[in-house]
């Protein structure tokens, strides 16, 4: 039995190592995808000099000798305008490019037509005012967004903005799911005696969903060798392969075996609690490739945990993000006990789900690993080393599951 911090010391490089591919999309496809190559804008925008107002384009030097202005040219947005001519004012339409030889735009608001068709205007002009300036937003040859960066909505559009229509992303990892249990069902089917609705499945589905990779499921996956073979054969394109049950010691346990014939099994039991079968190895390709493998138990407390505390930063690492942000045992904080635990595990660490309050640790009264309702109504996990006794009052290392899900 290995205990959870070599193993995790182990695994962390391996995620850490990988190289990621990348792809060239369309930025319609691209929110929420990490850029792989920053995007540089070619452009300046504006693009030129422009009006904010609907108004008068004017040369303020004419307001020392003129009071009134012959319009000489009319400038909607997306035209290209003549020179202003010396003594007149030009029409324009916000956006529309302001003539050269003019420096300032007035409002129509202040503006007054006379019969004769010559304009006066209300205040004199200031240089500059109403102008929107050639790449005063983006100029050319900015990066206007790095690579690494998760792309939103105005990422996105500000992208769009410099005319770029498809950028290079790193692949999205994928992810291959399935359980194993001739006794499960899918919700939404009636039961059979004896059966019971899968859940595991979607602890990890929401998780991953979080994390942007694309997942692909097998859904339930009867318990016997052939069909757990099967299953893997069928997953291990993925980047990841994830299955629950079936890796305990009896003989309705395949899923050891059936890696084995296909790859690696480097561990497959955690001095953990919940936690202990845990089957971590590699499944062989053809092309001589591997693809990770994480085997974790069927109860839904113990097949949480292990996701949590292993799989998913697991993936994370893999995605690039950093340590720090990925592993969990640097959010460990020092809370204080309001529950007693006289009977700890003599051999494995445990992990209790308890309920951060005012007054301190409260514990999940029952600590079962099938119990899914103690993983709901608890807000983290206290790790208590191998045989601690609490007492109340006791300092104790705890973790939200807040900073786990994020
Ligand atoms: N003789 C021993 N028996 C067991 C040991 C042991 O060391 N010696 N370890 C126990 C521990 S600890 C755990 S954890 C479980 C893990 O067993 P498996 O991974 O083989 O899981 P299963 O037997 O297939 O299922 C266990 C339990 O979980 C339910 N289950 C399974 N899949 C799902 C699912 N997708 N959604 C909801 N619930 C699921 C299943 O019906 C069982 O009740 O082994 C102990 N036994
Ligand atoms: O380790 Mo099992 O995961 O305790 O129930």
């Amino acid at each position: 039995m290995i205990d959870l911090d070599s193993l995790l010391s182990s695994l962390w490089p391996i995620a850490q190592a990988r190289v990621p591919d990348t792809e060239v999309i369309r930025i319609e496809d691209a929110f929420d995808r990490v850029l792989a190559k920053p995007v540089i804008s070619g452009l300046d925008v504006p693009g030129h000099d422009n009006t904010s107002m609907d108004g008068y384009a004017v040369r303020c030097a004419d307001f020392l000798s003129c009071s009134q202005f012959a319009v000489s040219q009319r400038v909607p947005a997306g035209s290209s305008p003549q020179p202003l001519e010396q003594g007149t004012v030009a029409r324009v339409f916000t956006g529309a490019p302001i003539p050269e030889g003019a420096d300032a735009v007035i409002m129509q608001e202040e503006a007054t037509v006379g019969e004769d068709g010559l304009v006066a205007f209300a205040n004199l002009p200031k240089s500059g005012q109403w102008i929107r300036r050639r790449g005063e937003d983006i100029v050319a040859g900015q990066v206007l967004v790095p690579s690494g960066t998760r792309l939103n909505a105005f990422k996105v559009s500000l992208i769009a903005s410099v005319g770029v229509h498809e950028v290079e992303v790193y692949k999205r990892l994928k992810v291959g799911v399935f359980v194993t249990g001739s006794e499960l069902q899918r919700p939404g089917q009636p039961l059979n005696p004896g059966q019971i609705f899968n859940s595991n499945e979607y602890v990890w589905r929401g998780l991953l969903r979080a994390m942007h990779v694309e997942i692909e499921s097998l859904g339930i996956v009867p318990d016997t060798l052939s069909a757990t073979c099967d299953a893997l054969r069928k997953l291990h394109g993925c980047d990841v392969v994830i299955s629950s049950g079936g890796v305990s010691v009896g003989e309705e346990d395949h899923v050891k075996p059936a890696v084995e014939s296909m790859g690696t099994l480097s561990s497959w039991k955690v001095a953990s609690k919940p936690g202990k079968p845990l089957a971590v190895g590699e499944l062989n390709r053809d092309d001589g490739s591997t693809c990770r493998f994480f085997g974790l138990p069927g109860n839904p407390v113990s097949s949480s945990v292990a996701f949590l505390l292993l799989v998913k930063p697991f993936i994370a690492l893999m995605q690039g993000h950093a340590l720090e942000a990925v592993d969990w045992r640097l959010r460990l904080r020092e809370k204080t006990a309001d529950f007693d635990w006289l009977r700890p595990d003599t051999r494995r660490e445990e992990f209790l789900r308890v309920r951060d309050t005012p007054q301190g640790l409260t514990l999940f009264p029952n600590q079962s690993s099938g119990v899914l309702t103690s993983m709901d109504q608890s807000t983290g996990l206290v790790r208590l080393p191998v045989g601690k006794v609490v007492r109340r009052g006791d300092s104790l290392s705890y973790v939200d599951f807040q900073d786990l899900m994020q």
